[in-house]
């Protein structure tokens, strides 16, 4: 805080530059990460009411009050939805709210003045692909067409209604595949982004974001919520007397296996090598008889035939006001001593 106002008395030529920029990164960091739909929406909702602003002011001034108020309606609504979406994060909804109220107020534009705010229909097809689902892009943009032509019929030839109607359905597909292509991308990266690629458990990255988001609602809501460490017992011995390409398949086996046994809302994750990660949302002891049940039942299995593999298990319980860095580390220190005091079992960290 103290550098930012020396930097900003230093140099007051970029003094609004920095204060905005600071500003935005800060509630960034502090309210939480955008989602690109949530961060277009509110780009939208900022660059709709400097572009329609100007416009409503100029029509009250120049007299022209249905207009005008038309104008206005559409900057409160952005105004009122952009401030929601960055309050709550739900975006859905207000993606939904947002789009018709700015395709209604392009088709309430045409009812008023005619064809001369026409072209504004292209740009607001064009938008909605970007704010909502395809499945309801297409039909607000179906129902705007619809709207606008039959607000037109009477006072446009046939051929420039046809013109109309071709550059519109032209516009709305294009948009259409273009959203479609970058919806695939997002998933694809998505998947690789949070997915181990050897056994489809999610990756490393994926359990620091839910551990985090677990500890983030743990110091709001206290629930009672545990972390499960399972390391597989000497893996280093399947590899080595045969292969690597068992070891691979044991750890595939190892996951299938698993996520038969772990309720939907109980993931799984790879943290490295042979050593695997559950949040259980449930006190220690529920999820020490978890960990027992599994390490039980894996000692009867063969994952591989004639393969007896064990796992050892370290379980601890989220504290209150404790970091995702040290719940680790309680539950690294109970898997080292299951290991230490001869593997093939469960320990746990005290809670208290
Ligand atoms: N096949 C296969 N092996 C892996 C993979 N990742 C790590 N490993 C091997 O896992 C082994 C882990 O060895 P250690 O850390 O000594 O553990 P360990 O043999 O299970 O011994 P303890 O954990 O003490 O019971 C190493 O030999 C790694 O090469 C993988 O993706 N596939």
């Amino acid at each position: 805080m103290t550098s930012l106002t020396t930097q900003l008395s230093e140099e007051p030529r970029i003094k609004g530059f920095i204060l905005l920029t600071s500003l935005m990164s800060r509630l960034g960091r502090e309210h939480k990460n955008l989602e690109p739909v949530e961060e277009f929406i509110l780009f939208q909702g900022l660059m709709g009411v400097l572009a329609i602003l100007p416009f409503a002011v100029w029509r009250f001034w120049s007299g022209n009050i249905e207009q005008g108020m038309v104008d206005l309606l559409i900057v409160v609504f952005m105004v009122v939805i952009g401030a929601y979406v960055f309050a709550t994060g739900r975006y859905r909804l207000a993606g939904i709210i947002f789009t018709m109220t700015y395709s209604l107020g392009m088709v309430l534009s045409v009812y008023v003045r005619g064809t001369e705010l026409l072209f504004w229909a292209y740009p607001v097809t064009l938008a909605c692909y970007f704010t909502v689902r395809l499945k309801e892009a297409t039909a607000i943009s179906l129902m705007c067409l619809a709207l606008v032509t039959w607000l037109i019929r009477d006072i446009v030839e046939p051929s420039e209604m046809l013109r109309f109607v071709v550059t519109y359905v032209l516009v709305a597909m294009f948009a259409f595949i273009f959203a479609r292509r970058v919806h695939h991308d997002r998933v694809r990266l998505s998947v690789a982004a949070t997915v181990d690629s050897l056994t489809g458990a999610g990756n490393r990255r994926a359990m620091d974001d839910e551990i985090e988001s677990v500890v983030s609602s743990f110091s709001r809501r206290p629930m009672p919520v545990s972390l499960v460490l399972f390391d597989i017992d000497h893996f280093k011995r399947i590899n080595d007397n045969h292969g690597h390409g068992v070891g691979d398949q044991f750890l595939q086996r190892f996951v299938e296996f698993m996520q038969v046994l772990l309720r939907r809302n109980e993931k799984l994750f790879r943290l490295g090598g042979e050593e695997f990660v559950v949040i259980v949302e449930g006190d220690v002891q529920e999820a020490q008889n978890l960990a027992d049940q599994i390490r039980h039942l894996l000692e009867k299995t063969r994952l591989i035939p004639g393969l007896s593999v064990t796992v050892s298990v370290g379980v601890a319980q989220l504290r209150e006001k404790e970091d995702s860095r040290d719940w680790m580390k309680r539950a690294d220190d109970a898997l080292y001593r299951a290991k230490h005091y001869g593997r093939n079992q469960v320990c746990s960290a005290t809670t208290n």
